[in-house]
């Protein structure tokens, strides 16, 4: 149980981990928030030696303990942790977590939601859907994680135009300089403004 002032965070993430890695950056020398666990479903994600390389504590899940067992319920209470942060995680957070961290997990998502997430809507395939879509415009939204995937409120979006000679990736490099940017930002605010309501 984490009892000090410190807010210790989780970093779920399935993947190469960028996000995960400028998160641990920008909490570097900020000493009220520690990233306390880094938690993957990929033992060959990329995000398991920025953990390491970072000596973050990583965690290695499994489907049948994650969906149908304790939700690491166990793990993430002895690591302290106050506060879940999704950062390219793949699978459904399921309602063990839901309901033991209420309104302290949220989601990077690499579209405008409403539109372009839900079920299949993850990394490139988010990407070639608004090209597909011909959208003028994409960009990100941060919000809080419910049962259902990509349907939690919005805390924050922010846009960036589409070109029509984009491709996934000259999008999605435009997109990852908007999470850069952003999310560790949202991230401190909202850990502020629950640090107040707690005084
Ligand atoms: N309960 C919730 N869990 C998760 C949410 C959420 O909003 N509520 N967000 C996702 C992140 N995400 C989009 O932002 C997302 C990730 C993955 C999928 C998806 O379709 N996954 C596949 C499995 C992929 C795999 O195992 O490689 C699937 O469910 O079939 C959709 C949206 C994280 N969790
Ligand atoms: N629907 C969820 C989703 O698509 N999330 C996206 O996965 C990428 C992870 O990159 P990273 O592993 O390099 O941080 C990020 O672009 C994030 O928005």
């Amino acid at each position: 149980m984490n009892t000090g002032n410190n807010i210790r965070i989780a970093l779920f993430a399935s993947g190469a981990g960028t996000n995960a890695a400028n998160i641990i950056q920008y909490f570097s020398n900020k000493p009220l928030v520690t990233i306390g666990l880094i938690v993957c479903n990929n033992p060959k994600a990329g995000v398991l030696k920025i953990a390491a390389d970072n000596n973050v504590p990583s965690l290695l899940i499994e489907k049948e303990k994650f969906f149908r067992g304790d939700g690491y319920m166990p793990e993430l209470q002895n690591a302290g942790i106050d506060f879940i942060v999704l950062a390219g995680f793949l699978w459904k957070i399921p309602s063990t977590l839901i309901n033991a961290y209420r309104d302290k997990i949220i989601n990077i998502h690499p579209a405008l939601l409403p539109k372009f997430g839900g079920k299949g809507m993850y990394g490139s395939f988010v990407h070639e859907a608004v090209l597909s879509a011909k959208e003028k415009e994409s960009g990100i939204t941060i919000h809080f994680v419910d049962e259902l995937y990509d349907n939690g409120k919005i805390i924050f979006q922010t846009t960036c135009p589409v070109y029509e000679n984009d491709t996934t990736e000259t999008l999605a490099k435009r997109i990852h300089a908007l999470e850069y940017e952003h999310f560790p930002k949202v991230i401190e605010q909202l850990i502020e403004k629950k640090n107040q309501t707690r005084s």
